[in-house]
């Protein structure tokens, strides 16, 4: 399939990832642009990547593929910049948490395809999880074409758009909980008196090895923690004291208000 040239608006974090991804997955350079509010930040973008960093507007007109990837509250703003600049045919694809493909659909040209993704930040390393959803207009081959923007940095799952918020609690947030729980560890190992730098790595590689066996066995995560679990053993005393701080209940809660917050985005966005 040959590449449509994609810009992404709004180089930040999560647009970075975007176009360092679609280069190292052998996107041709010409065929990949960047916009950014500041000059210094596109200065950055062109010597760490060579391509083309310009406004908005030139990045509507040049791209078949308009990857949104500003903030949800900076995206209305964003599109009244842009009209009557988006060519018939261009395909919208949001990244941003939140927003409905309506939200975009309103706001473009009628008969614009929109397409609804959320990735996540371990992109970077090309395993990210990404789900795709096709919002107004968009066909079985703009699905491709997001499939194909983001099959290169790690698994990629179609899914109907009403599910994405709560994609969005477990897997576009869902980084920053094992961070967390890594962090708190680390932590934990200095209490018990080891030097921070072993800490680190001990947790590190746990979660690595964990996450790595998660994936490779295909077995039930209850049945891998059951394995650790001696009879009397260390690992029951430490599964007791989280339980009784109420860790499942916790996630329960911090995914619904995940899910809430993309609610509120939503309804808070002009
Ligand atoms: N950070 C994450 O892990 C994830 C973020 N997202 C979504 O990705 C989007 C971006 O998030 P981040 O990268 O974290 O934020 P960020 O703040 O790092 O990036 C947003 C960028 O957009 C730029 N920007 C804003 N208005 C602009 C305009 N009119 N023209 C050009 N550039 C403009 C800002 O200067 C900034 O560099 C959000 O909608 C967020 O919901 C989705 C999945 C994961
Ligand atoms: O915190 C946020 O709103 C964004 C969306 C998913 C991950 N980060």
């Amino acid at each position: 399939m040959s590449k449509p040239t994609v810009a992404v608006l709004g180089t930040g974090k999560i647009g970075e990832l975007v176009v360092a991804g679609l280069l190292r997955s052998g996107w041709p350079q010409e065929n990949v642009l960047a916009t950014a509010r500041r000059p210094v930040r596109a200065a950055e973008l062109t010597d760490r990547y060579g391509v083309d960093v310009v406004d908005n507007a030139t990045a509507a007109g040049r791209a078949d593929v308009l990857a949104i990837a500003v903030k949800p509250q900076d995206a209305g703003a964003l599109l009244d910049g842009l009209a009557g600049r988006i060519g018939a045919g261009t395909l919208v694809v949001s990244l941003c948490a939140g927003l409905p493909t309506g939200f975009f659909a309103s706001r473009l040209p009628e008969g614009t395809p929109v397409i609804r993704v959320m990735t996540n930040t371990p992109a970077i390393v090309d395993q990210a999880m990404t789900a795709i959803s096709a919002g107004p207009h968009a066909t079985g081959e703009h699905l491709d074409i997001a499939e194909q923007m983001f099959k290169p940095l790690g698994v990629t799952v179609r899914v109907p758009e009403y599910q994405q918020d709560a994609v969005t609690a477990i897997s576009g947030s869902g980084p920053a909980y094992f961070y967390l729980f890594v962090e708190a560890m680390i932590e934990a190992g200095v209490l018990l008196g080891l030097p921070r730098a072993v800490a680190h790595e001990l947790a590190v590689q746990t979660a690595a090895g964990s996450a790595a066996m998660l994936r490779e066995s295909g077995e039930h995560p209850v049945k891998l923690r059951e394995a650790v679990t001696s009879p009397a053993g260390t690992t029951a005393a430490a599964l007791r004291e989280l339980e009784r701080h109420g860790i499942r209940s916790a996630v329960l809660g911090a995914l619904e208000a995940a899910r809430d917050r993309a609610g509120e985005i939503a309804a808070q966005a002009r």
